[in-house]
């Protein structure tokens, strides 16, 4: 039997050599891999060829960036050195809804929750740590393990999918990111909260397929983790139904 499909929108960056790349992080590839799916990765050229794709995929994760969408999608302000990804944004912002309307599951994490909030209307705070009472949610300082370490708890809602999921109430989890939900989007429901208030997860409530947006990053050794994995299979379940129903029912 085959495997699900799950496309990847990748991030486009200007390198060094002042050549512009479509890329994707290899721990979402391997976490993607790693838990029964086949990774696709998807060029951020728009959404000129959503319908084609969403007819070719079982799923689709929507990654981490160190950029920022343009605040032009929800309100916000620009910011003087904005490191954002109009590309990425042209492309995945109208994947989301399309997605989710031809019933595709889909994962966001970090900047890909983010994009799911501004897909529905929602909007985020640009720059937290210049929030008051609000926690820095940016990496520390240090080598890549310390950057992807526990940083703050997350309270699980009750009765909500992650909850279900992972069966307790609370969780520990890393944090590399200066932006966050300010108001979710239509139809989006909490599913677990920072200390400090911020909402680190969600979904769209009514969606007849599987979707949820996680601000922190599961891919991050997901395999030793047991909220990762809950995550990863839990995603991968529902790209594998999808897989069975397109090819077999
Ligand atoms: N730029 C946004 C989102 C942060 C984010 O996605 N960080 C990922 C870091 C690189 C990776 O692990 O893929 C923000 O700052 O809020």
């Amino acid at each position: 039997m085959g495997l699900p499909i799950i496309g990847i929108v990748c991030c486009r960056w200007r390198l060094e050599s002042g050549h512009f790349y479509h890329l994707v992080g290899e721990k979402y590839l391997a976490a993607i891999a790693g838990t029964g799916g086949l990774p696709l990765l998807i060029p951020a050229l728009g959404a000129r060829d959503h319908a084609q794709i969403l007819a070719l995929v079982d799923g689709l994760l929507f990654t981490g960036s160190n950029s920022n969408i343009e605040p032009e999608h929800y309100g916000g302000t620009p910011l003087a050195d904005d490191f954002n990804d109009a590309a990425r944004d042209a492309t995945t912002l109208p994947f989301i809804r399309a997605a989710i309307a031809a019933h595709i599951p889909i994962l966001g994490l970090c900047r890909g929750a983010q994009e799911m909030n501004v897909a529905f209307g929602g909007s985020l705070h640009q720059q937290i740590q210049t929030l008051d009472q609000m926690l820095d949610h940016r990496e520390p300082e240090g080598d890549i393990d310390t950057m992807y370490g526990f940083a703050h708890p997350i309270e699980l809602v009750p009765s909500g999918l992650l909850h279900r999921l992972y069966g307790q109430q609370q969780a520990m989890v890393n944090s590399l990111h200066q932006q966050g939900v300010k108001q979710l989007g239509h139809g989006l429901v909490a599913e677990a909260i920072a200390p400090d208030g911020l909402i680190e997860a969600f979904r769209l409530a009514d969606a007849p397929s599987f979707n949820l947006a996680v601000q922190w990053h599961p891919e991050w050794q997901y395999a030793d983790n047991p909220l990762s994995m809950a995550i990863f299979n839990a995603f991968a379940a529902a790209c594998q139904a999808h897989y069975q129903h397109k090819h077999f029912a």
